[in-house]
């Protein structure tokens, strides 16, 4: 999918696709015999109402001009019964029908979750989060009505046309025709609006989710926001966007509301007839005066499920715009997973190696091109170079979470195409430069890519990036809540946290990016000090702009021209006097 910003509307699927609501059924199947018990609850409620007009005009045409009180006090229990019944049923049905709509929900959104979990960087990093999130919530929410009570009450209504059609027949033939004459000339102003109607909910689904991606962006950048005193403009733009929804609702339920303005105008048109028809035309030999009142009451009761169902077939063209956004999520391909049969990574000692690697974030525009370097198990590799030369995206390459475009990355000689990432990423310890702190406890964060860890290694890991200290401070300690992204602590107290989190997994592999750039010399100082300890043996890759942190390392990769222009050790670079050396000045001047 193309980049997608805010505002942009997201590809239309043009023709209306049953195919959604096909596949949606394997949500629906699961709920069957709570779906079947629910609709046979309806089907009897409607039944035992539907008695009522049958009975009503035996009283009026047999008990009433027989003056039998005692038959009248009993026919109008039973009505009482039927209503009563019917309630007690319809109640059930409804309480059955909130927890199938609510289990759907649940499977629906679960696997949603289980997906995005799966999902590559790519995929984040082309769309905005908030068009992700509205899905995963509002979307499946909007669905689950249709696709429960929806599908039920679409069956009900239409056995109960059907059985209200019976009894209007066992009344009176001619005039039943009567009111069925008025259904082609609904169908045809139905199928008339079908096409705009279609289009005007995918508008909504659109709209909605541009005002979700606005809202989600600015509430993550508020702080900038209010830097640069940018709210009025900001505010401006929220109400283009929710005045665009407000339009495309308010154009929605144009749609929405010629459904009733049809039915009712054509109901009233068809009952005027009965009583013309009935009493001028056929007569009252035919037409008594109870089975006039048991014909209205039937016309009344045979238009109500029509306009339900066209309020159906509405909220069902609404829910295809929704599915489709969902199935688009659920069908969208992993395309970092394992193949088939992939290897299970053993132990690995630590080498890696880059064979030939090409690699582009978006094609024709390669970020590294025929990249070729070896580095032994146990080396401590520095990467240095400009901004956007490329540092970051050669260590994603190691941990597979982009695929190259060309050429191979081996790891202890084995392709990384060709391993699980699971046995891959979980023998490596990435420490990203975001680091991310996620709502919970200290003890949490730290300890959460390795659940199982006790709390003394989780103590020995925040120890050895000099963590521990501030931690202890803290009156809770280890036990302290932090907030999602960690905005009660400082941005290198983040820094800390989230290194120990990555040193906890006992990676052979470590990969630093930025790690400690927002760290004062002198804590950065102690903490190198604990890590040259702790590194002894395992391969590292660390990325600084500060060079005073790299300069120790093994090699020294200087990244630019989509490549690595220079490698050596700090020493030799100097020597060298080339790129390296003239960052390592510049940078030695400034302090
Ligand atoms: N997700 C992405 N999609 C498209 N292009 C990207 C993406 N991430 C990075 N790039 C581009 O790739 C290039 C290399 O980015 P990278 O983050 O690897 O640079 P870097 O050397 O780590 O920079 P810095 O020192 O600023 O962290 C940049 O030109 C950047 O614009």
């Amino acid at each position: 999918m193309a980049r997608n910003k805010f505002d942009i509307d997201e590809n239309l699927e043009s023709p209306f696709d049953i195919n959604h609501f096909k596949r949606a059924m394997i949500y629906i199947r699961k709920q069957k015999s709570p779906m079947i018990l629910a609709f046979t609850l309806s089907a009897l409620s409607a039944a035992v109402g539907l008695s009522a007009p049958l009975i009503m005009q035996h009283i009026v045409d047999v008990v009433i001009p027989d003056k039998a009180v005692g038959a009248l006090v009993g026919w109008s229990a039973l009505i009482l019964f039927t209503i009563v019944a019917s309630v007690i049923m319809a109640t059930y049905r409804s309480r059955i029908m909130t927890r199938v709509g609510q289990d759907i929900i649940f499977d629906i959104r679960t696997d949603l979750f289980k997906h995005l979990q799966e999902l590559p960087f790519q995929y984040y990093d082309d769309r905005p989060q908030g068009k992700i999130l509205i899905r995963v919530v509002n979307y499946v929410n909007s669905v689950s009505d249709v696709l429960s009570n929806g599908i039920i009450n679409f069956v009900l209504e239409i056995v109960n046309l059907l059985f209200i059609a019976i009894f209007m027949f066992m009344v009176n033939a001619k005039l039943s025709l009567l009111i069925l004459a008025g259904l082609p000339v609904f169908l045809a102003l139905m199928i008339l609006i079908k096409n705009g109607q279609r289009r005007a909910w995918q508008a909504v689904s659109n709209k909605s989710s541009n005002v979700n991606a606005y809202l989600q962006e600015s509430i993550s950048g508020i702080r900038v926001t209010q830097i640069f005193t940018r709210e009025q403009y900001n505010e401006g733009t929220f109400t283009r966007l929710a005045g665009n929804f407000r339009k495309a609702w308010m154009h929605a339920q144009l749609y929405n509301g010629f459904i009733p303005f049809a039915v009712d105008n054509l109901a009233t048109i068809v009952s005027t007839s009965i009583y013309l028809v009935g009493l001028l035309i056929l007569g009252p030999e035919e037409v008594t005066f109870g089975v006039i009142i048991a014909m209205t009451s039937y016309a009344a009761r045979f238009w109500q499920p029509i306009l339900n169902l066209s309020n159906l077939y509405n909220s069902f063209i609404n829910a295809v715009a929704y599915l489709e956004r969902i199935f688009e999520t659920l069908d969208e391909p992993v395309t970092v997973s394992d193949i088939p049969d992939a290897l299970e990574l053993p132990p690995i000692k630590g080498d890696v190696a880059f064979d030939d690697v090409t690699f582009a974030y978006e094609p024709g525009r390669n970020i590294l091109e025929h990249l070729s370097f070896k580095v032994k198990a146990g080396e401590s590799i520095a990467l240095v170079g400009p901004t956007g030369a490329g540092k970051t995206t050669v260590v994603n390459l190691i941990s597979r979470f982009y695929n190259i475009t060309g050429g191979r990355i081996l790891v202890d000689g084995y392709d990384i195409n060709q391993v699980t990432l699971k046995s891959l990423r979980s023998q490596m310890g990435i420490m990203l430069q975001d680091s991310f702190i996620f709502s919970g406890t200290i003890l949490d964060n730290i300890r959460y890519g390795r659940l199982d860890a006790t709390e003394e290694e989780v103590i020995a890991a925040a120890k050895a990036v000099r963590a521990h200290d501030f931690i202890q401070e803290f009156e809770m300690g280890y036990k302290t809540e932090v907030n999602e992204r960690g905005s009660k602590l400082s941005q290198g107290q983040r820094q800390l946290i989230s290194f120990a989190r990555t040193l906890l997994a006992n990676p052979r592999i470590l990969i630093l990016d930025e790690a400690t750039s927002s760290i004062d010399a002198k804590t950065e100082r102690l903490l190198q000090e604990g890590l040259n300890e702790l590194l002894k043996g395992r391969t590292s890759f660390i990325i600084a702009h500060r060079l005073s942190t790299v300069k120790n390392c093994d090699r020294i990769m200087y990244v630019a021209d989509k490549g690595v222009a220079e490698a050596g050790s700090h020493d030799e670079l100097i020597a060298r006097r080339g790129l390296y050396y003239r960052l390592y000045s510049a940078q030695k001047m400034e302090a």
